[in-house]
């Protein structure tokens, strides 16, 4: 029969070495046991597990010198425990050859039965990202930890636009244990669309993604973090990835006839893509920059016509009225063999729903977070196989301006201004400005321009699709 054993009951491990070694100048017991503590006394009792703390070992001389990392816990991070760690040596020296061999035999034992640790990653780093910091970030906070780690890194700072998806395309993947983007949301969403539109992809895919903030938004790794209670820092960021912790994720196809994008974070329109991509140019004020251009936006407030369809997931049933969708046949037309093409649901069969506009702002979330400050959809799922919809139609400006402030907490969509459900398949219907017919948006996806209208925010860049009719459908489970 199974019995349970709470936490603290647990039986003790047994020792796979228990030696007397000197620490600090002094003969202290030492023990390493089967669950991989490492055990000692210290003034108090100190322990370190393989598979949290300790991150490799070497020999200097007669001594054994381990990386380990300390949990520091912060007070004010996010009202949540703040968790973040600093790089500490542990240094002791066994009393004989014999037993040093020995230790390191079952050190290195332990280590190689960690699995999922990464061995080789290719990196990321995006120099413009953000405050311009992720070279930084990466040499300062990133390196040294995969260092201690023993993690191979190939690293490759990213010199232009698309620079990583166009690499994640061609190279050989087979020598890496995951792809880690020091960066924005904004490099993450590349590698993953290049490496979806490479012919292997569904092997491609099965290759993880890390992510360590160096952005101005960092949604996915917030996302990520919080939940498990670890600040959005660098170094959290890279110990998760370090001791190979995974998630899976859905992936959403936005098409546009045979134009097709794959979005794991969000797509927006009318308010929140107005602020997102024309606060660009506030880029040196960090993520400052979303709250100030924010308030502009929300003073001189625009509205937008157009329409949207919807299918809801099960329980969102009454949000908008009836409608029938004409499938965009193009769209499902593909050569399979370059590439993902999106998930094969049959759209006719399904009972779709319609909002008229006009829009304040319409916003589809794949993850909760949509900036470290921003809890953009409190229910969204990693993985469940549907994308939460936050639609805003009329609202007061008062209103809106004690919105913004909710957006922190997630607290906005309580809002009698705002409707908030889970959809399984989704049309975006663009249109004008309801005060300036000649004014069209922006539809933004994972903070890129993914369409531009007619005299909407002043860029020369051609961008990948038209502003018009969109369709959004969502697989379960793609990434990792
Ligand atoms: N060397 C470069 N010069 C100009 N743009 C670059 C360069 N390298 C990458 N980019 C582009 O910078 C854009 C933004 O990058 P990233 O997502 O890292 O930062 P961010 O936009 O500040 O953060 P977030 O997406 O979280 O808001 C991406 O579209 C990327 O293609």
């Amino acid at each position: 029969m199974d019995t349970l054993h709470p936490e603290n009951d647990r039986l003790p491990s047994p020792p796979l070495i228990s030696d007397r070694v000197l620490i600090n100048g002094v003969i202290t017991p030492l023990t390493l046991t089967a669950d991989g503590e490492l055990q000692w006394t210290e003034s108090a009792l100190r322990k370190s597990t393989t598979e949290k703390e300790i991150l490799s070992f070497a020999v200097e001389g007669n001594k054994v010198k381990l990386k380990t990392l300390v949990e520091r816990r912060g007070s004010i991070c996010c009202g949540g425990s703040g968790g973040d760690y600093a790089r500490k040596d542990f240094v002791f020296e066994p009393l004989y050859d014999e037993s040093r061999k020995l230790w390191c035999d079952k050190l290195r034992q332990r280590l190689d039965s960690l699995v999922g640790r990464p061995k080789r990653l290719l990196v990321f780093v995006n120099p413009f990202g953000g405050k311009k910091t992720a070279r930084k970030i990466f040499l300062e906070e990133v390196k040294p930890l995969f260092d201690d780690a023993h993690v191979q890194l190939d690293v490759q700072e990213t010199k232009y636009q698309l620079h990583a998806k166009e690499m994640v395309r061609s190279i050989d993947l087979s020598k890496y244990d995951g792809i880690v983007c020091v960066s924005g949301d904004g490099v993450l969403v590349e590698v993953v669309n290049g490496l979806l539109e490479r012919a292997d992809w569904r092997t491609a895919l099965k290759l993880p993604i890390g992510m360590v903030p160096a952005g101005s938004g960092n949604g996915m790794i917030k996302s990520l973090l919080d939940p498990v209670g670890l600040s959005c820092s660098a170094a959290s960021a890279t110990v998760s990835i370090i001791r190979g912790h995974r998630r899976s994720l859905d992936v959403a196809t936005i098409s546009q006839g045979t134009t097709k994008f794959f979005s794991v974070l969000m797509l927006a329109w009318g308010l929140v893509a107005d602020i997102d991509i024309e606060s660009e140019k506030f880029r040196w004020m960090g993520s400052a920059r979303f709250d100030v251009y924010g308030l502009q936006r929300i003073i001189c407030l625009r509205q937008y016509n157009g329409r949207i369809l919807f299918v809801p997931a099960p329980g969102f049933e009454s949000n908008g009225q009836p409608a029938s969708y004409n499938v965009d046949k193009e769209s499902s037309v593909s050569d399979k063999t370059l590439g993902y093409q999106g998930p094969d649901t049959n759209l006719e069969d399904l009972e779709w729903r319609e909002i008229k506009g006009p829009f304040v702002s319409v916003w589809l979330h794949n993850v909760p977070w949509g900036a470290e400050n921003t809890l953009a959809a409190p229910n969204a799922k990693f993985s469940d196989g549907f994308l939460d919809l936050i639609v805003m139609k009329d609202c007061p400006k008062l209103a809106l301006l004690s919105l913004m402030t909710k957006l922190s907490d997630g607290t906005h969509v309580q809002s009698p201004y705002v409707s908030y459900l889970k959809v399984k398949a989704f049309v975006l219907e663009p249109g004008a400005r309801i005060d300036e017919e000649d004014k069209e948006g922006i539809i933004d996806s994972d903070g890129e321009v993914l369409a531009r209208g007619r005299r909407s925010y002043k860029c020369d860049e051609k961008a990948l699709m038209s502003y018009g009719k969109l369709q959004i459908t969502v697989d379960q489970d793609e990434m990792r």
